[in-house]
């Protein structure tokens, strides 16, 4: 082959490139989502709005994993009917009647904005947003929004410290569910649990000793309580509770408090059977009952408060513990959108996105 061969064709002979169609539909690309996610909260506290979110909630079977033959009938028949009406009634206890929604809604918010406003400074391509996996905004709705923001690399943050098949797993399923459905999928990847991050473990012990300094007493002991699950779940493998006493012996090792001043315990079981324990009303009820005047509960494994910590915390167990004979109680407030907290979700999402940005 000489010289002339491998010369490029003139222009004029190639062959004529099709104009865009005047139907062509908008392909925006070029800039990266973030979706931060969480468990969800109803729509209202009234008997409906609570019934369609914990039908939701119950029906997802990565929560229940009891054979739906058994459990149809428990939830429709029992749950869903007996459930919705006092559950709303502590949800009313903590609403945000500002902006007509739950805490968990409202700070997920919160973290959302303060992200992008810091990202923004970070690379303009990147677009901050927020879903929850049951109720609303709904995890298909803003990532086909991210989509259309010309979104083609999309990362996924769910907001579990912890990973559960319950919590972690059932966020990346419908975000999965969500991609299946799309002609044009974006690139995604989900961020992986963060229960050992040392930016993690400096926020939590960082925000705990400054809310304990500014309590007006100094606490005998330092609960750590977790959300519980069905202590069959860890049998069948789910790495839930070891990441959970992980989280706990790394806090004990950065404050040098020893195991009977800073204890461990799981909270909200919900049905019969045996969940994780120790339990944390019988623990706080337990400590109260033993001597403890001066208790500081701490929940790490919600990045946002919820009805779990401002009500099950904060009221119910407040009452378990000065009914048995304590006398001052605090509910320590989560990471939330508090600078230690930002700090932890801006590091994971810059090393989530290494490679991206
Ligand atoms: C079998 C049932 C449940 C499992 C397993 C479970 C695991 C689990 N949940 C969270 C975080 C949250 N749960 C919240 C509320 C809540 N949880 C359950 C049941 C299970 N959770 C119910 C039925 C409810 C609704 C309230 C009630 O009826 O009791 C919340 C609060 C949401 C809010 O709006 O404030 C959070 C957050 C984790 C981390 C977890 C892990 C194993
Ligand atoms: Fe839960
Ligand atoms: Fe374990």
């Amino acid at each position: 082959m000489n010289d002339t061969d491998k010369r490029e064709p003139p222009v004029a002979a190639l062959p004529q490139v099709a104009a865009r169609p005047a139907d062509h539909p908008a392909a925006p690309t070029g800039r990266i989502g973030v979706l931060l996610l969480n468990l969800g909260t109803p729509e209202g506290t009234d008997y409906w709005s609570m019934r369609r979110y914990l039908k939701e909630f119950l029906s997802d079977r990565r929560v229940i994993e009891t054979p739906r033959l058994i459990w149809w009938p428990v939830l429709n028949l029992i749950i869903l009917t007996k459930r919705p009406g006092p559950k709303g009634r502590d949800y009313a206890s903590i609403w945000n009647d500002e902006r007509d929604e739950g805490p968990l809604k409202t700070i997920t918010r919160a973290q959302a904005e303060r992200l992008a406003a810091d990202l923004a400074a970070v690379d303009g391509r990147v677009v901050v947003d927020w879903a929850m996996r049951y109720g609303f905004p709904a995890i298909n709705e803003r990532l086909r929004a991210l989509q259309a923001q010309g979104c083609d690399r999309i990362l996924l943050l769910p907001l579990y410290p912890q990973y559960a098949a319950a919590t972690t797993a059932t966020v990346c399923d419908h975000a999965f569910r969500a991609l299946m459905k799309m002609r044009w999928q974006p690139a995604v990847r989900a961020a992986p649990p963060y229960h050992d991050d040392p930016v993690y473990i400096d926020a939590l012990v960082a925000s705990l000793e400054r809310h304990v300094a500014a309590l007006s007493f100094e606490p005998e002991v330092i609960l750590v309580s977790f959300h519980g699950m069905p202590k069959s779940y860890l049998l069948k493998g789910d790495p839930y509770h070891c990441q959970c006493v992980k989280t706990w012996r790394l806090m004990g090792e950065a404050m040098g408090l020893p195991e009977d001043r800073l204890r461990m315990s799981f909270q909200s079981r919900f049905g019969k059977g045996e969940w994780l324990t120790p339990y944390t009303d019988e623990t706080v009820k337990a400590l109260a009952r033993s001597g403890v005047k001066r208790l500081a509960v701490v929940t790490p494994g919600f990045a946002a408060d919820c009805l779990e910590t401002l009500e099950e915390i904060g009221v119910e167990n407040a009452g378990y513990f000065t009914d048995n004979g304590g006398e001052h109680f605090a509910a320590i407030p989560c990471l939330n959108d508090s600078d230690e907290g930002m700090a932890v979700i801006r590091h994971l999402t810059l090393r989530e996105l290494q490679g991206w940005l």
